[in-house]
């Protein structure tokens, strides 16, 4: 087989669904115009955005237990510590000096040993990560990527659509009070985002309030939004401050000039379109990418003038934990 596939489990459900089919490339106009799977990357300019065509079906994993992966050749390049707080500091100058408020900023963890059953780690992932957005996506030699993604980028589901602003991250903090003024101020740029995003609409706003995403905890801000007018193009919302920092051009251009590799399609998003009326999609976080010598996993985390490297470094190794601790 040959074919493209997209395997999925939505959050809080047991089951998954899969599409496959040939792989098509679509435009940000075009993504909610046929029924399907999406998988965008962090920025278009780069990367293509595909599309699984199909009607998602509910399938069994075990289908997939001998199934001959074809995995791309790409050299496995990581970021070391050391790296990290180069970038760290080049970021942080860049804050000082005005060009953005706050940065996001990302690693890559290099992993060669094996993976020995995909379907067997989903399912893993399926039950460790209740609230996740777990998926599995492949284009023969050329993508496959697994993650477990705790964000919602927007789900439509007519008349109301629905997102979220998830930002801040900490060990150990299930109440609001635990959380210092760094974490909210973090969370903050990406719910005056979202709020400018959706400016003018009628819309009810629920938070913020931190939730479990594995082996930490983040702020989270929900918005539910009536379709009154046209629908809310998920490239309006993408890739926000969460994604990228604030401002987000200045941000992204930061991002350009600093981190040591492309980020592909990490904190992209993707999800199904037009599943029984309902389009969900998630940003691409949490995630790794298989290539043919081992796996890359992919993490970062947000910078503002009071970071401390130490203290991001070991966030962003608590990050990757969510999909290593899982082999
Ligand atoms: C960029 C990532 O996380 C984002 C989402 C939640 C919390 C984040 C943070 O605390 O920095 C990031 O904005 C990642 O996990 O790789």
């Amino acid at each position: 087989m040959t074919e493209s596939i997209a395997l999925y489990s939505l959050p809080d459900t047991d089951h998954f669904y899969e599409v496959c089919g040939p792989a098509e490339q679509t435009n940000p106009e075009n993504v909610f115009q046929k029924r399907g799977v999406v998988f965008a990357p962090f920025e278009i300019s780069d990367h293509p955005i595909y599309r699984i065509p199909g009607q998602p079906v509910k399938t069994t994993l075990t289908k997939y237990e001998n199934f001959n992966w074809q995995k791309k050749h790409r050299p496995l390049h990581q970021t070391k510590q050391s790296t990290y707080q180069d970038m760290f500091h080049r970021a942080i100058q860049g804050i000082e000096v005005g060009s953005c408020e706050k940065i996001v900023l990302s690693t890559r963890s290099a992993d060669t040993s094996s993976i020995p059953s995909l379907p067997a780690f989903l399912q893993q992932l399926r039950q460790s990560y209740p609230s996740a957005f777990v998926y599995l996506f492949y284009i023969p030699h050329e993508e496959l990527w697994i993650g477990a993604s705790p964000e919602l980028l927007l789900d439509t589901n007519y008349p109301f659509q629905r997102t979220a602003a998830l930002a801040g991250t900490r060990k150990g903090a299930p109440k609001l009070g635990d959380w210092p003024a760094k974490e909210r101020e973090e969370h903050h740029y990406v719910e005056q985002y979202v709020e400018k995003v959706i400016e003018g609409q009628k819309f009810r706003k629920e938070g913020p309030h931190p939730v479990k995403a594995g082996p930490v905890f983040h702020l989270k801000t929900n918005y539910f939004i009536d379709i009154e007018g046209p629908v809310v193009n998920p490239f309006r919302l993408h890739p926000g401050p969460a994604l990228s920092g604030y401002p987000v051009q200045a941000a992204i251009q930061k991002i350009h000039e600093i981190e040591d590799s492309s980020r592909h399609y990490y904190t992209g998003f993707l999800g199904p379109v037009w599943n029984e009326g309902n389009s969900r999609l998630f940003i691409n976080l949490r995630c790794l990418e298989m290539l043919r010598d081992g796996q890359l996993l992919y993490a970062g985390g947000g910078l503002t003038i009071d970071s401390d490297a130490t203290a991001e470094w070991t966030e962003i190794q608590d990050k990757l934990g969510t999909l290593r601790s899982k082999f």
